[in-house]
């Protein structure tokens, strides 16, 4: 059996529930993107970067992670972000972007950090160690 990409999983759907489903994670990821785009420190990562294609990965991984019905099918995060060269500054300025795109969704607060605790491991694919 081949090795496949497995992160951590939200062991229900309440989550994906919460987050107002296929809908409503579209529209976090949509204003997830608007803001990373535009946001001065870190909008230049994203200026060679099939937004369209983005959208949908991210749609599909948040999906997933919040124990929906989708698949996440892009790259693994390392392989993903390695070329972008990204620190803990980039990584939290994307985090405080997707913050604010949930509250303007009106995602409560204790499942805004459901959500965030899915994705803080993932710090380690995404952030260059110096040296590796
Ligand atoms: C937990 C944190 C993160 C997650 C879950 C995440 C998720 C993703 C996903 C699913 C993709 C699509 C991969 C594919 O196309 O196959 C992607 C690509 C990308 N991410 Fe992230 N990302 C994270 C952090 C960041 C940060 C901090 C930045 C920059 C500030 C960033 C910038 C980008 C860019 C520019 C791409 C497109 C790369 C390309 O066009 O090849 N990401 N990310």
């Amino acid at each position: 059996e081949p090795d496949r990409y497995t992160p951590p999983k939200a062991s229900d759907a309440s989550l994906y529930q919460a987050l107002g489903a296929k809908e409503g994670i579209s529209r976090v990821v949509e204003g997830l993107i608007q803001r990373s785009t535009t946001n001065p420190r870190i909008a230049d990562k994203f200026k060679d970067t099939n937004l369209k294609n983005l959208r949908e990965q991210l749609v599909d991984q948040i999906c997933e992670l919040s124990g929906g019905p989708c698949r996440y099918e892009g790259n693994p995060m390392r392989a993903g972000h390695e070329d972008l060269n990204l620190n803990m500054g980039h990584f939290n300025a994307l985090v405080e972007d997707l913050q604010q795109a949930m509250d303007q969704e009106g995602v409560p607060f204790r499942q805004q950090n459901r959500l965030l605790a899915l994705l803080a491991p993932m710090y380690r694919d995404v952030v260059k160690a110096p040296g590796r």
